[in-house]
């Protein structure tokens, strides 16, 4: 079944149009890549699939609710998270603290309720800890969970958006670059985490990827896009084996 439905989507921005007319499908528990060019429109993708940008044209469906004009903040409730092409973490606060106001958009508990300390609230703290922990675990950051975020390596920040973007409990996530400027080690490591967070909680995930080994290894199906418009779409086999996106995209010797 579709989680996620694309359905003529347009974006322009002043006189360019970033996005010309999208259709697509992402499957219930589909590991999907969004590949392409720079200035593609894959960004602007993501952007419209989390409600920072309405679209000028088109609907958009999530689990059979319409989206469209709903502000972020109720998209992100609705259950879809998102990580950041450049890294946005709280530098000054812990690798546990930056997970747990991830959690924020999920507890119910009001700023006074917190203050007065209800029992109810006390609950909900606890498990507010407990889920963050369980997330560091996954991710590989539990031992660093009292580490100020600045002081963490480029591939443990990427880990930790990851973790903190899971504390919404999405049924889907959206990866930005997950694995830019790391090294081949820690793209290896990201490609395990990717899979395991999609196996464990059964969620479905697109990722917009620049590095071809990761997209091609763990990518279910793949979009190809280029000057705004999806040229192609399919399997990694497949989209490897398209004569248009070699030429405009891939090169040759994939
Ligand atoms: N807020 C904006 N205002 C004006 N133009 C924009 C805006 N956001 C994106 N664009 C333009 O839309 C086009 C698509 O940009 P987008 O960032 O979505 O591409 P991308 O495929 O993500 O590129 P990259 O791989 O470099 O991240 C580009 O020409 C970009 O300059």
């Amino acid at each position: 079944m579709a989680i996620l439905e694309l359905k003529n989507i347009s974006q322009e921005f002043g006189g360019l149009r970033a996005l010309d007319s999208v259709n697509l499908q992402v499957q219930e528990q589909d590991i999907f890549g969004i590949i392409g060019p720079n200035g593609a429109g894959k960004t602007t993708l993501f952007n419209i699939i989390t409600g920072i940008y309405v679209p000028t044209e088109g609907n958009l469906v999530f689990k059979g609710q319409q989206l469209n004009k709903l502000p972020a903040y109720k998209i992100a409730r609705l259950g879809i998270g998102r990580t950041f092409q450049n890294i946005r973490l709280f530098n000054k606060l812990s690798v546990l603290d930056n997970v747990r106001v991830g959690s924020h958009g999920v507890t119910r508990s009001t700023f006074i309720e917190g203050m007065l300390g209800l029992p109810a609230t006390r609950r909900e703290e606890r498990q507010v800890f407990a889920d963050a922990r369980q997330l560091l675990e996954l991710v590989g950051l539990d031992h660093k969970e009292m580490e100020y975020a600045e002081n963490l390596s480029y591939g443990e920040q990427r880990r930790l958006e990851i973790a903190r973007a899971m504390a919404l409990k999405p049924a889907l996530l959206l990866l930005d670059e997950p694995a830019a400027g790391m090294n081949a080690g820690e793209k290896e490591d990201l490609m395990k985490l990717i899979r395991l967070i999609r196996d464990e909680n059964k969620l479905t995930i697109i990722l917009v990827e620049h590095d071809m080994n990761l997209v091609m290894n763990i990518c279910e199906r793949i979009a190809v896009f280029d000057y705004g418009k999806k040229i192609a779409e399919g399997t990694p086999n497949e989209i490897k084996n398209n004569e248009r996106v070699i030429e405009s995209y891939l090169g040759v010797g994939v």
